[in-house]
Order: C-alpha cells, then structure tokens, then sequence
C-alpha cells in the first residue's frame, strides 16, 4: 500500500507535469517549423491553409497593419480617404496585381519581387508584427526581397494560433469586428475553428480556451536590448525559446556573446511567442511595449477563421511635418510601400534616432502624389499655410538656410533714428519690410524694440495718421520716443489719448492705451492703415474688450507692427491672435491652429487647446513669416552694460487733492518774502507730495512688468510710504517679494538678498534708494526700477549696481519713473546736470541725457527755472540730504491734512495671472533650419 502523497510532493509533480506540457508544446512547434508543408497537409484542420491550393495565384496586396501609425487609432477613419477603387484591398481582399489601380505609376521598386503563388500565413509582415511600425529601413529592405515567401514563420503563426485562440475567447472584444468580420471568409476546409478546437498532436494542450497556461516553478528571466537597427536577447538557455529564435527569419546568433539578435522585424512575432512559453519572462525592449499586440488583432483573426494568414491589410496614417526651412518629415508608421517610395526620393534622408524619414520640399509635391496612389497609406499633407509660406523652397527657389532678407531703404526716414540703430536693430527693420511691415517683432526685453518700432512706421510714413497702442503706463514714454527719434515729427502732431472724451484721430501719431481703444472703437472709421501694438500679448485672450476692438482694426490694417518679449508665456495658444493679427489668413480658424500647434484633445465638455504640438514647425512658420525675436544673449555685444529708459508716468494718476497740494507746495516755494527754512519746508512738503502722487503709477508699471513675463526685478523707492504701497500690493496678488529698508537688520538683508538670488519664480525686491544701495548683490535679476528719484546720482548708480555687478551675465535695464508735474520735474534734470558734471570731470562714465528719451523733458519757464534752482540749491548745501531723509522717513500721507488716503480701487487691479515663463524659454531648444 501506498502512502498518501504529501502537498509538497504533489506541487512537485504538477510542476513536472507542466514543465513536460511546455515541453511537448515547444516540441510540437518544432516539429511543425521543420515540416511546413506536411503540417499543411496534417491531421489538423486548424493550420492555416495553403494559399497555393486556395486559388489564390498571382497574388499581390498591400500590406496593412492596423497598429502601425503613430496616431493613435490607425484603422482607416475616413473611409473617404481611399479611392473608390482601391475599397476592395481597404477590405482586406486580396487582388491580382493585373487589378492593381493603373492611374499611379507603382510605388515599387524596380527590385521589388513580386511573389506570386505563395502566400504564407506570416510572412514578412505578419498582422501584428509590430516592428512594422517602427519604419525601420532594415526591416522595408528585408521585407521587399522576400515579400511573402518565408515559410518558416508557420510555426509562429501555429503557436499564434494557440495562444489566441485561448486569448480572444477570453473575453477580449476583438479590436475591429467590422474588419474582422470581412475577413472572416469561410475557409475552404469549411472548418470553422474556434478555441476549443485543437490539434490532436497537443494533446494535453487540448485545454479549454482561456485556460491561461501556467507558469512553471523556476522560470527564466531574460531582456530584449537593442543594438543599432537590431536587437538582442539576453537570457539563459531555453530550448523552447531556441526553437521560436530559429523560426525568425532575421536571426542571427553570435558565438562571441552566446546571444541571438534580431531585425526588428521580427519583434513582435518573437515578444508574442515568448509571452506564452511558460517559464518565461521577456523584458521589452524599452519604449517598445507598444509594440506587441494584444492576441485579439488581426492575427488571433486569422487563427480563428483558419484563413490562409494573409500578409497584413494594415492601414497606416501619418503626417508632414516641417523640421527646417528646407526638409519636411513623414511622421508615420511602417508600411512597406510607403518605404519602398521613400527609397525613390532623391533628397531622403532616414534619421535613425527617430526613425523618421525626411526629405527636401523641394521633392514635396512629387511625394505626395506617389503618396495619393497607396490606398492604405494615408499621409496628411502640410498645412496649406505652411506650403504658401515656404512655396520658394517648394519650387526650388530658394534653399538657403536662412532666409535672404534684403535691406530697406531707409533715406526716407529721419537720419537721427537711422544712425543710431543697432546692426541687430537695422536687421529687424530689414525684416520688417521684407514682411511688408506685419510683423510681430518679438525681440527680448530691453533690446529697443521701441526705436525698431518707430523707424519701420516711418518707413510707411506717407500711408499715416499713425495708431499706437500701449499699456497706459508707458502712453508718455511712447511720446518721449516719438520725439526724440522722430525730430522731423512736430511735437503738435503727437496726440496721446488720455480720456475717453479725446479724440482717437487728432494727431498724426495717436497713443491710446489698450483699454481707452476699446472705449472709442468707434472712432476707427476710417480704419488706421499703420498701427504699432505694444506688449502685443495683452491681445493673448479673444474674448477680453481689448482684443475685440484691436484685433479686426489690424486684420485690415496695412501695417501691423506687434511688440513684445514674451508674446506667449505657457502655450502656444495664446500666440493665435498674433498671428493672426499679422497674417489673417494663415489660420483663419482657431481650430485648424489648435489641431496643428495645440495638441487639441476633444473632452466630453468641448475641445481643450492648452496644450502644444508640432512646435518646432511652429518656429518655423513664425520665423518665416511672421515673427523676429532676438534673445539679448544674442546680441549682447552690440549692448551697452546698463540700459537706462526715462518711463514718463501718467499724469492722469494723480487725483484733484493730490494736485491741489502738489500745486500749493510748489507755490509756496516760489513764493515771494519767504525765509531760506519757509522755502526749504515747501520744497520738502513738495517732494512728500510727489511720492504720494506717484503710487498708483509705479504699482501699475511693476504689475504691468510681472503681467508681461518679467520674472525677477528690483524696484526702488525712497519714501516709506511708497515701500509700504509697494508691498501691499505684491502681498495682495501673492507675488513673491523680499523688503530691505532702513528697519531690516543686517543679518536679515544678507538672507533676504540670498532668497532672492535663489528663487526660481518670480519675485521682486522692494528696496529702500538709501537703506538698500551698497554692500548687496541682486545679480540674479537684471531689471532695475526706480519708482523714486533721489537727487544724488552717486546714490542712484550705487543703487543700479545692486545688478549690474560681477556674476552679471546680461545687459542690464534700469528704467526711472519720472512724473510729470512733480517734484521729479526738477528732480530729473537736476541729476543729469549732475552726472554731466561728473561726466566732465571723468568721474562719471554715463551721460543720462544720451541714454534715455528725456532729452526735451524740462520745460524751463521762469517759475519751473525758479524752483530748479531751489531744488539745485538746497540739495548742494550741506545737511540738507538728512533733512530731506528725515523728512521722507516721517511723512505720512495720512495724518497730512489732504484727506488722500490710499485708494486701493484707484491702484492697478489687473491680477499677475501668469507668472511662469515655459514657452519661449524653450523656443530656442526647438529645431533649428539644418
Ligand atoms: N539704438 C539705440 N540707441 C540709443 N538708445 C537705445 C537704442 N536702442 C534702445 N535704446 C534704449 O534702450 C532702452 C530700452 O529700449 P526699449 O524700451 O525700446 O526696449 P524694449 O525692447 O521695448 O524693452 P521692453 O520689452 O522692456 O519694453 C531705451 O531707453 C531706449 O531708448
């Protein structure tokens, strides 16, 4: 008598038993690859049939492959795609080649055989071999000398056959019925083989279908690693395994390494066949496990119907892509065909990286049309925008790399503003009216894009009155600039828009901020021919006021000068109505835009456009035709170390009580029979007024900064009271900010300074003109405000140097708010008096009045000249700066008998909605013309 088996006994032979149930299966295998043809003929009636017998001679198709485009669902969507008489090879029916469509010369080779009388179950393109996706030139070039002759992946196809059958009666919906249903003929065995039917030889393989074979005990471990345009399998010895290698008609074994490697052809028949030897684990190779389908495609198809396993009907579709301003790519999966006509342009080229083929425009339209007689090939054209934008390189016209951009002629233009622009300035304008003055000239910031502007409107002088569009922080700086370049421009015919009561039209240059132009949209008629747009990207939402009253006055506008830095901060998205402000019919349609350049996603609540795709052809495009940006890395040696800029703040800031005691100070200063303190009180009292004046001009030049992209900057102020409004405000819109004033210790500054230069985000330093000007290094930012003026240069230029130090990289800006009708009328001039002095003595070596539009500022009437000199006096005198110190750190606005508090509604309320810069950070990462 026996002794009951113990549990461990028991395991061990259940994982003998499956190890011998592996076995015979991988013995059947083998058998079957060795003899094809008596497999053929066999007991089983699940073999695929063979075609010789099938009637089928003569047989040529196309290869499909469901899986093979890179576009996701890549069966054919649009049945409108296919001519009508290629609808029977879209089914998957097999042709002669005699019924192959005539009207197309063949895209075949001349070395292309074409065989006939065999049409084995997998040969070369076996449905779901996925390396046909990968558009490897080795893998087109094996397939085209052999297309549908190697037997041997009979084997395959059987232990497909297998496998699938197991799979798809799991419970797997198969992945196209439809398609599956049309290729589900009967077979001429009449057999109908579903899972449960198998072949007598498997004997225990005979297992109900979607009975998953099991793992054996001790399973082996291996990986795929590819190898240039093959790849290699690394794993123990397996005999099962070598049987399923030997079957593949790539393989090749290396002595040297022990190892198998294989076209990547082959992939997916190998990763599909290992999948289900039990005991084995595959590692993919890495990005590929796209690649192996699911055991219900097209190959569990055949498997089921017991068809002949014809080469794949696969249907791939793809798309043109630009990549330089002389070569577009086919972004597509694999097709034989497809490869074959490749291989006939003369200007291909196969980036092995990408595995993408490329080719000269040049060869576009040729392409295309051989492209138009493959019916299972369905390549997208290049947007027609693109083929119009480029059409010199399409007709060979021009293939340089860089677009030849011919020099204005610029006699025209005052002689001033022409000698003084930059070579890269120069070369804008050049741009600009080789693009027929639209353009959106995109060049960094502080690069003098207003002085480019300028010139390229005076280009087109004769086709004025001219229209300017500005934040209204800077409508009088524009002004200042119009004066200095254009001295051929009377002053009179400058006409800066300050309410909605004014007229749009006055002038023969009109300044009008963006909100003002959406009040008197009215008043466009008849439109403006030449308009120049500044910080462009305020246009960036259609839906806001703005962008509906500029964006239909520059489609039909002659000229379109747009201005910005930062003409999209995120996303492409927000560079559509720039585009289309410059060039109206490129897309005419948000939509064809969003599809091309936004990665457009339908969603179940509508279509979402925040994304970005196809950038690099995007770059190409603007480049081409519409957009110049310069970084000032690029140009860095045509700039000057320090860039100053005179902003001339909106006077109509300043409310009727401030006015009035701005005015009562000055007057009492100019009064007569005062004492030498009476005056000096007034002139103190006068410059309190003047920052408290200034507040809501200088919040809304450093909001209008952080809105237009820039990320990390200094401002500057002397009055606490002006500090306080400052970082109130950055507190309020949650904007990172460090303080350092007469209060802060000195181990604070130092970890203040540090937080700055460290931050990643935007942030801005609020700093004191007298507490904050020496011993710190700011190098990390290169803007510098001065919301304040102070009337020591040295303390300003020490001030400056916060930035402009060692560790700074770039041109640095500095740009000096400067009000009207206060004390920084006299102020200003004062300081470039001062640094002309300093200038002189060779202590100084900036001018103010040579970089700056300030050259005209000062009005000098007997009573502005009277309190110039007050002003001169009392800050040569000694003592008088700590009295006016004093004076500053003690003033408050509130307990001052005006009854001007601070009005936060009166302040810039226009919220910082953007602050991280991604898109244009990386346009220069994008693909550059070869
Ligand atoms: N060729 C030049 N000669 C003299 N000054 C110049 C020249 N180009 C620019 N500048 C000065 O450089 C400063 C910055 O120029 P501008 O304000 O036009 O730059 P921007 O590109 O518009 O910058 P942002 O984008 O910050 O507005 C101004 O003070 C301007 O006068």
């Amino acid at each position: 008598m026996s002794l009951p088996l113990t549990e461990e006994q028991r395991k061990k032979i259940e994982a003998n038993r499956q190890k011998a149930l592996a076995r015979r299966a991988e013995k059947l295998l083998a058998e079957q690859h060795q003899k094809p043809a008596q497999s053929k003929q066999g007991p089983s009636q699940n073999l695929p049939r063979d075609p010789s017998k099938s009637g089928n001679h003569g047989i040529f198709f196309k290869q499909q492959n469901p899986s093979s485009s890179s576009h996701g669902d890549q069966r054919p969507q649009n049945p409108h795609s296919f001519p009508p008489n290629t609808s029977e090879q879209a089914k998957g029916m097999w042709q002669r080649p005699e019924e192959m469509p005539t009207a197309c010369p063949s895209s075949r080779p001349p070395n292309q055989v074409t065989v006939t009388g065999i049409s084995p179950p997998l040969a070369n393109s076996p449905p779901g071999v996925p390396s046909q996706q990968l558009g490897h030139p080795q893998a087109s070039h094996e397939t085209q000398s052999t297309p549908f002759a190697n037997t041997t992946h009979q084997p395959l196809a059987k232990v497909k056959n297998f496998q699938e059958t197991a799979a798809s009666s799991s419970g797997q919906p198969p992945r196209d019925p439809e398609l599956e249903a049309r290729m589900a003929r009967p077979s001429t065995s009449g057999q109908n083989i579903s899972g449960s039917v198998m072949p007598r030889t498997e004997g225990r393989l005979q297992q109900k279908a979607g009975t998953p074979l099991h793992r054996v005990a001790g399973s082996q471990q291996g990986r795929c690693i590819q190898n240039g345009e093959r790849f290699q399998v690394k794993i123990g010895y397996n005999e099962a395994l070598i049987t399923v290698f030997k079957s593949l008609p790539s393989r090749s074994y290396d002595p040297a390494t022990k190892t198998w490697n294989f076209s990547m052809t082959d992939y997916g028949a190998l990763m599909k066949a290992a999948q289900r030897l039990p005991g084995i684990t595959l590692q993919p190779l890495e990005g590929a496990e796209g690649h192996v389908e699911s055991p219900s495609t097209s190959s569990g198809i055949i498997a089921k119907t017991g068809l002949p396993a014809a080469p794949s009907l696969a249907f791939v579709k793809g798309q043109c892509v630009l990549i330089s301003r002389a070569r577009f790519e086919a972004d597509i999966g694999y097709s034989e065909d497809l490869i074959a006509l490749f291989k006939q342009m003369d200007s291909r080229k196969y980036d092995v990286k990408t595995r993408k083929w490329s080719f000269l425009l040049e060869e576009y339209n040729k392409l295309m049309e051989r492209v138009r007689c493959l019916p299972q090939v369905q390549l997208d054209p290049l947007p027609k925008t693109l083929t119009l934008a480029f059409a010199a390189q399409l007709q060979k016209t021009s293939l340089s790399p860089v677009a030849d951009i011919p020099e204005a002629d610029l006699s025209r233009v005052d002689s001033k503003l022409v000698s003084s622009l930059l070579p890269f300035q120069r070369a804008g304008v050049n741009f600009a009216v080789a693009q027929r003055g639209r353009l959106l000239l995109a060049d960094d910031m502080g690069l003098g894009k207003t002085i480019q502007a300028i010139c390229i409107a005076a280009y087109y002088r004769k086709e004025w009155p001219l229209l300017v569009v500005v934040p209204s922080s800077v409508r009088f700086t524009w002004e200042q600039a119009f004066r200095r370049w254009l001295p051929s421009l009377n002053p009179v015919d400058i006409n800066v828009v300050v309410t909605g009561k004014d007229r749009l039209t006055d002038g023969l240059v009109n300044i009008v901020s963006f909100d003002l132009l959406s009040k008197l949209e009215k008043q466009l008629k008849p439109p403006f021919k030449v308009v120049i747009i500044d910080e462009s990207h305020f246009l960036k939402n259609m839906k806001t006021a703005r962008c509906r009253a500029a964006v239909p006055l520059l489609k039909v506008a002659k000229r379109v000068i747009l201005l910005s830095g930062t003409p999209a901060m995120s996303r492409p998205a927000e560079l559509y109505t720039q585009i289309l402000a410059v060039k109206p019919t490129f897309f005419p349609q948000f939509h064809a835009f969003g599809l091309r350049y936004c990665g457009a996603k339908r969603q179940p609540w509508g279509w979402d456009y925040s994304g970005s795709s196809n950038l690099g052809e995007l770059k190409l495009l603007l480049e081409e035709a519409v957009m110049l940006r310069r970084l000032k890395g690029d140009v860095l040696s045509q700039l000057p170390a320090k860039q100053r800029k005179m902003v001339v703040v909106a006077p109509g800031q300043i409310n009727a009580r401030t006015r009035a005691a701005l005015d009562a100070a000055a007057k009492e200063m100019t009064t007569k029979d005062k004492t030498k303190q009476q005056q000096k009180e007034a002139l103190i009292l006068f410059f309190n007024r003047t920052a408290e004046a200034k507040i809501p001009s200088v919040i809304e030049y450093v909001l209008d900064l952080l809105e237009s992209g820039r990320e990390k900057f200094l401002v500057f102020a002397h009055h606490k009271v002006v500090l306080d409004a400052i970082t109130k405000e950055l507190e309020r819109k949650r904007v990172q900010h460090i303080r350092i004033d007469g209060s802060t210790s000195s181990a604070d500054r130092e970890d203040l300074c540090q937080q700055f230069q460290l931050s990643p985000s935007p942030a801005v330093a609020v700093l004191s003109i007298t507490a904050a000007n020496m011993g710190l290094t700011f190098s990390s930012a290169d803007l510098v405000v001065f919301g304040e003026l102070f009337w020591n240069p040295g303390v300003l230029m020490q001030a400056e140097d916060r930035v402009h130090r060692i560790g700074q990289l770039s041109s640095v800006s500095i740009h000096y708010l400067v009000a009207r009708g206060t004390a920084d009328d006299y102020l200003w001039p004062l300081i470039q008096e001062k640094i002309k002095v300093l200038g002189e003595a060779g202590l100084s070596e900036t001018n103010f009045s040579e970089m700056t539009e300030a050259t005209d500022y000062f009005y000098k009437d007997s009573k502005q000249q009277k309190i110039y000199d007050l002003f001169q006096k009392s800050f040569e005198e000694d003592g008088s700066d700590m009295e006016l110190l004093e004076a500053a750190e003690s003033f408050d606005p509130g307990s001052q008998d005006t009854g001007d508090t601070l009005d936060e509604s009166t302040l810039m309320g226009s919220p910082v909605k953007k602050k991280k810069f991604e898109f244009f950070d990386n346009w220069d990462s994008f693909t550059s013309p070869l």
